[in-house]
Parts: structure tokens; C-alpha cells; sequence
């Protein structure tokens, strides 16, 4: 479980975030969401150590993830998979090339089991058949699923995703959300994800934060947010009438039930 204790995050005079707590769940797929700005990528950053907080405390099971040392920082990032917004995969390294790379860099295993382990995370995102293409060469869905295999390949405990589907059209967005949740409970990992996608909220969100101007305004599953009278909350999801309009559709079912 990572949580996150009275959170500020400044730079300079400006506040970014403004003393978040909240608890990240063991074996589900959590949601961080918000507006551009909100302070969703500062979080994220905070949590993988990537930045320092102003104040607060990040805890990884209880150990507070600041106050550990140098050497127990490196193995916890051990415990990390992430993906960013760009796949960020190289390339001028194979498909393959690129999945093994975590494991050239951390494990001790033998180049063939290195090889065997890397093929079975491609298998794993059904990317089987392409290990020797370049990242050139193939869509951008399948260049996220290379960078979802790569970051399971050292059975990270944690998978952090920066919105894993930025540049994605919808159908292809499904997949990657379909890919990660369904990752997160075979592996029992603890998945978060910062995302825009208001798809993945009602898919795949078991549990979304919900920040607002750098603080927690709301946290709850996916099914509450139909019923919430948060109106930050409903603004933000709703954007559009056309989502207000199915909003109310299912709510009217729902009292005729
Ligand atoms: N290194 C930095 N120095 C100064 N300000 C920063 C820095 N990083 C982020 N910010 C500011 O913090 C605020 C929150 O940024 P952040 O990237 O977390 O937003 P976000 O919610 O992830 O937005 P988006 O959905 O557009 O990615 C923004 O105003 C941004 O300009």
C-alpha cells in the first residue's frame, strides 16, 4: 500500500500541491485524475522520487520513502515499472532490444534467460512476431504495449503510468486499459495511472483520486462517481452534454429499478 500523507509539493512561491493525503490500494488499478494543471504529473513525481515534497510523507508499506537511504531508494525503484506519456522507447534498439533492456541493467540472469523473459512479457502484450521491428516501425498502441512489457519484465511490485493513452485513438485506448488492468491482477501489482480518459475512469477505476487545484477533492470508485453531487467532480467528468445527458439516462433507469 503507498500513502500519502499531508502532501505539499511548491516551486518557488508557486503551490502546486496543497497537502493531499490519500492511500494508493494494493492489487488495483488507482486512478489519479483532474484537469491539466491540477498537479496529477507533480504526484505522480513525488511518489517515484523523481521530486522531493515541500512537506509530507510518501509511505511505502509504512517507510516513509524520503527519509530512506541511498541504497534502499535504488532497490524500492526496483520495485517500479513505469510508462510515460511518450512510450520512450530507444530507438535505435529492437523491440526485443528494448524489453530486455531493465533486465541488462538489473538482473543477474544468464543472456538466454534474459532473452526467454523478455519474450514472455512480448508474448504476455501479444507482441509476439515483432521483436525484431524498431519502434519506427510499428503503430503507436503497439509501441505502448512494448513499453507496458518492458516495464513488467523485473515483476515490478508498483507500475506507474503517466497517461498511458495520450496519442491513442479510442479503440486502441481500450486495449492498453484492458492490457493494464488485466496485468495489475494477474501480477497482483499496484497500479496507478494519471490519465484524461474518461473511459479508463469507467472501466477500469477502482479506485480515483480526484484532484482538484493541488488538493484531494473527492476519492471514491468508479460506479459512485454516476451517484456523486460533488459538482467539481460532475463538471470535471461531464464535461460535455452529451456525457451530462447519459449521466441523468442512467440515473432515471436507475430509480425506475
Ligand atoms: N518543475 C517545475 N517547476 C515549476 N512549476 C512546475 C514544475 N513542474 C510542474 N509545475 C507546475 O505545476 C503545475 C501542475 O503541473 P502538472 O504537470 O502536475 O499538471 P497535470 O495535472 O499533470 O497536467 P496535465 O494533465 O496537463 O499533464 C503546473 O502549473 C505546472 O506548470
Amino acid at each position: 500500500m503507498i500513502e500519502v500523507k499531508d502532501l505539499y509539493k511548491s516551486f518557488d512561491d508557486k503551490e502546486v500541491l496543497k497537502g493531499i493525503n490519500t492511500i494508493f490500494e494494493d492489487g488495483k488499478t488507482n486512478l489519479i485524475i483532474g484537469q491539466s494543471g491540477s498537479g496529477k504529473t507533480v504526484l505522480m513525481k513525488n511518489l517515484v522520487g523523481l521530486l522531493e515534497p515541500t512537506s509530507g510523507q510518501v509511505l511505502y508499506d509504512g517507510r516513509d520513502f524520503v527519509q530512506m537511504s541511498k541504497q534502499e531508494k535504488v532497490m524500492m525503484r526496483r520495485e517500479m515499472g513505469m510508462i510515460f506519456q511518450s512510450a520512450a522507447l530507444f530507438d535505435s534498439l529492437t523491440v526485443l532490444e528494448n524489453v530486455m533492456f531493465p533486465l541488462d541493467m538489473f538482473s543477474p540472469m544468464t543472456l538466454h534467460e534474459r532473452t526467454q523473459r523478455a519474450r514472455e512479457c512480448l508474448d504476455r502484450v501479444n507482441l509476439i512476431g515483432a521483436e525484431k521491428k524498431y519502434p519506427g516501425e510499428i503503430s503507436g498502441g503497439m509501441q505502448k504495449r512494448v513499453a507496458i512489457a518492458r516495464a513488467i519484465a523485473l515483476n515490478p511490485r508498483y507500475l506507474f503510468c503517466d497517461e498511458p493513452n495520450s496519442g491513442l485513438d479510442p479503440k486502441t485506448s481500450l486495449v492498453i486499459d484492458d492490457l493494464l488492468h488485466s496485468i495489475t491482477h494477474e501480477f497482483g501489482i499496484t497500479t496507478i495511472i494519471n490519465t484524461h480518459d474518461m473511459n479508463s475512469v469507467t472501466t477500469i477505476g477502482e479506485n480515483i483520486l480526484f484532484i482538484y487545484e493541488g488538493h484531494k477533492e473527492w476519492q471514491g470508485v468508479s460506479a459512485d462517481i454516476m451517484q456523486s453531487t460533488n459538482k467539481r467532480l460532475t463538471d470535471f467528468i461531464f464535461a460535455s452534454d452529451l456525457l451530462k445527458e447519459m449521466r441523468s439516462l442512467v440515473n432515471e433507469h436507475r430509480a425506475k429499478q
